[in-house]
């Protein structure tokens, strides 16, 4: 089998993606999911201009090999953009093999290792009584897991709160908009939250909360602690990872679990954080790690160090992305939770897919492949559309961190 013809699809119907297609001289197409928010033209031109060029020719079974090619081949290594490419490729070629083997992708990972996917949706107000409503609407459609988030006062806004509740969009402008920040203002709200959300709903459901890399290492430990009575599942991107051994200082004073990874890109980026057991949950998904190549290697290191997986699922992930990681989530043995925010209307009627939501659960479905397609002439009638995330600055005007 050879590659005969790849192409790179943008679309945005109702936000951007870009996804890859890989043609085959026997006719079976893959797909993979390339979005990197707000920097979706960067992976494009990466796609267009660098690699597909490189993979006309090749066996697309050869899904190792293509891989270590476009990673340990390139002098200039790692990095969003080369590896949300080269998960693009990655996933393409996982759909490819498992359409030839007639299966579904999570047969060849290995197998079936439960019946469902625990998902988390997310809950968010403008303060602690409208999270509280949300929350409840999140358990009636049956939800066993929820985010919650809520508005801080004396914050004009606060990321993560949105008006649109179902279809929350991150990227809400055409030049970034700009959210300010306190920390203290933060770390006296959100328990409160918390303790409200237990006393209503008692300690049945698991609760999670992001704090998007906002706190320094003491202020996690300090938001750990204060959390402690509440019983999170997860606190999740308490402090950016760059510095890994700053999360020793977290992880002394506190039991609350601690999840990071979003943003990662390879397994070096929290190979310290998995070795010396300084997480619970590593984030890392398909689209931005690498493809399930590269995602795997992450688990099975996880794996051996008591860490669960909990991959990214926000809105800015395709449903290409989401199915491949149904997938991956099946069957990967350390299994913790999936993040599931829903897509727009128009986002699914351009990749049809067969995963369905039931119970708590996402469903991957044994559609032979990862299970999602796109339907390319309507994705051509949504035209790219240029958004960025917000930025984020101190009550003083300080630029601050993500
Ligand atoms: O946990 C999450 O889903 C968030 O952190 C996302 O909203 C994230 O900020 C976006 O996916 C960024 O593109
Ligand atoms: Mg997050």
């Amino acid at each position: 089998m050879k590659i005969r013809s790849a192409k790179v699809i943008v679309t945005c119907p109702g936000r951007n993606f870009v996804t890859l297609k890989i043609e085959t001289d026997e006719g079976l197409t893959g797909l993979g999911d390339a979005t990197l928010n707000g920097r979706e033209l960067a992976v494009a031109s990466y796609l267009t201009d660098h690699v597909i060029p490189c993979l006309i020719g090749r066996d697309p079974q050869q899904v190792e090999d293509i891989w270590q090619y476009l990673y340990r081949g390139a002098y200039w290594r790692g990095g969003p953009v080369t590896m949300s490419a080269i998960a693009a490729v990655d996933t393409a070629l996982w759909d490819i093999k498992a359409k030839a083997a007639g299966m579904p992708l999570y047969q060849l990972l290995g197998g079936r290792s439960r019946n469902g996917v625990m998902v988390y949706g997310h809950a968010n107000g403008a303060d602690i009584s409208e999270t509280v409503d949300e929350v409840a609407k999140f358990l009636d459609l049956g939800y066993k897991a929820v985010r919650a988030q809520c508005g801080i006062p004396g914050l004009p806004s606060t990321y993560g709160v949105s008006r649109d509740k179902m279809f929350y969009e991150p990227a809400d402008a055409d030049l970034p908009t700009e959210n300010v920040w306190s920390s203290e203002k933060y770390l006296d709200h959100v328990p409160q939250l918390f303790e409200r959300l237990r006393e209503k709903f008692g300690f049945g459901p698991h609760l999670l909360h992001d704090a998007h890399h906002r706190l320094t290492p003491i202020e996690a430990a300090r938001l750990g602690k204060s959390l402690e009575p509440y019983r999170l599942f997860w606190m999740e991107d308490v402090t950016p990872a760059e510095n890994q051994a700053a999360f020793r200082t977290i992880r002394q004073h506190t039991v609350t679990p601690i999840a990071i990874g979003e943003i990662f890109n390879t397994l070096w980026q929290c190979r310290t954080l998995i070795e010396e057991g300084l997480i619970d949950y590593i984030r890392a998904t398909v689209v931005h790690a690498g493809g399930i190549t590269h995602l795997r290697r992450i688990a099975t290191l996880a794996d051996i160090h008591h860490v669960r997986t909990g991959c990214h699922g926000a809105t800015d992930l395709s449903p290409v992305c989401m199915g491949a990681a149904l997938h991956f989530d099946t069957w990967v043995p350390n299994f913790g939770i999936q993040e599931y925010m829903t897509h727009t209307e128009e986002t699914d009627a351009v990749f049809p897919h067969s995963y369905w939501f039931e119970d708590g659960y996402l469903h991957p479905g044994d559609a032979p492949g990862h299970g999602v397609d796109i339907d390319e002439e309507l994705a051509a009638k949504y035209p790219y559309s240029r958004a960025y995330l917000p930025v984020n600055r101190l009550e003083d005007g300080t630029m601050y961190n993500w």
